[in-house]
């Protein structure tokens, strides 16, 4: 991938002809249980694009938002349908592309309760860019299954846009939602 990190700071100082685009990974922590006996502990959104490639909600920052935040609250609420706030510290960190445009994508990641969560997915079918720009919001299987290769390891196979997936993995690493060695092992199996 032709990305490459760099500081929220350094990145808001760059030209205005740069694109900065933000994009969020909304979870909660779940108390349900897949089959009734294994525990699913955390829901974690994607979404299905328009383009058939999975990514996260969010999208390009206007020259009418005063912050990445704002541009992000609005993006979602776009395409969501949902208002959700957003701190700087919920910034995870951003990466810089050269090609094929000067673009920064920055990474949000946001807790919200299992209620909150239901209610975003809820309200996503009822927005207008349902079925258009965004095809649905999905959960990410977090499980593994017998085989080695369902759950986890089997969504990874899917196609993303621009360093979703590392996004995702790196989130799921960093929250403590899914254990490194867990996730060094679908990663594995996914790139069979
Ligand atoms: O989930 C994502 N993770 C990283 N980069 C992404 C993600 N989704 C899109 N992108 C990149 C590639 C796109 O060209 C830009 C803009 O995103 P998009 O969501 O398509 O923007 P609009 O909804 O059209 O504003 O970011």
């Amino acid at each position: 991938m032709n990305c490459k990190l760099i500081s929220r700071e350094k990145s808001l100082q760059l030209p205005s002809a740069v694109k900065h685009a933000c994009h969020a990974m909304l979870y909660a922590p779940s108390d349900e249980k897949l089959f009734s006996h294994i525990p699913v502990k955390y829901a974690v959104l994607m979404q299905m694009r328009f383009d058939g490639q999975l990514g996260f909600p969010g999208g390009f920052v206007d020259l009418s938002d005063r912050t990445l935040e704002e541009g992000l609250k609005r993006e979602l609420s776009e395409e969501l349908d949902y208002t959700l706030d957003f701190a700087e510290s919920d910034h995870m960190y951003c990466h810089i592309w050269e090609e094929p445009i000067h673009l920064v994508t920055h990474f949000y990641t946001k807790r919200l309760t299992l209620a909150e969560l239901r209610a975003v997915e809820a309200a996503a079918v009822q927005g207008k860019e349902f079925g258009l720009e965004t095809m649905g919001l999905v959960r990410v299987p977090l499980f593994f299954l017998h085989d080695g290769k369902g759950g986890l390891p089997s969504f990874l196979c899917n196609n993303f846009i621009g360093n979703a997936r590392s996004q995702l993995v790196d989130a799921l690493k960093s929250l403590g939602i899914v254990k490194e060695e867990q996730l060094k092992s679908a990663l594995k199996s996914s790139s069979r």
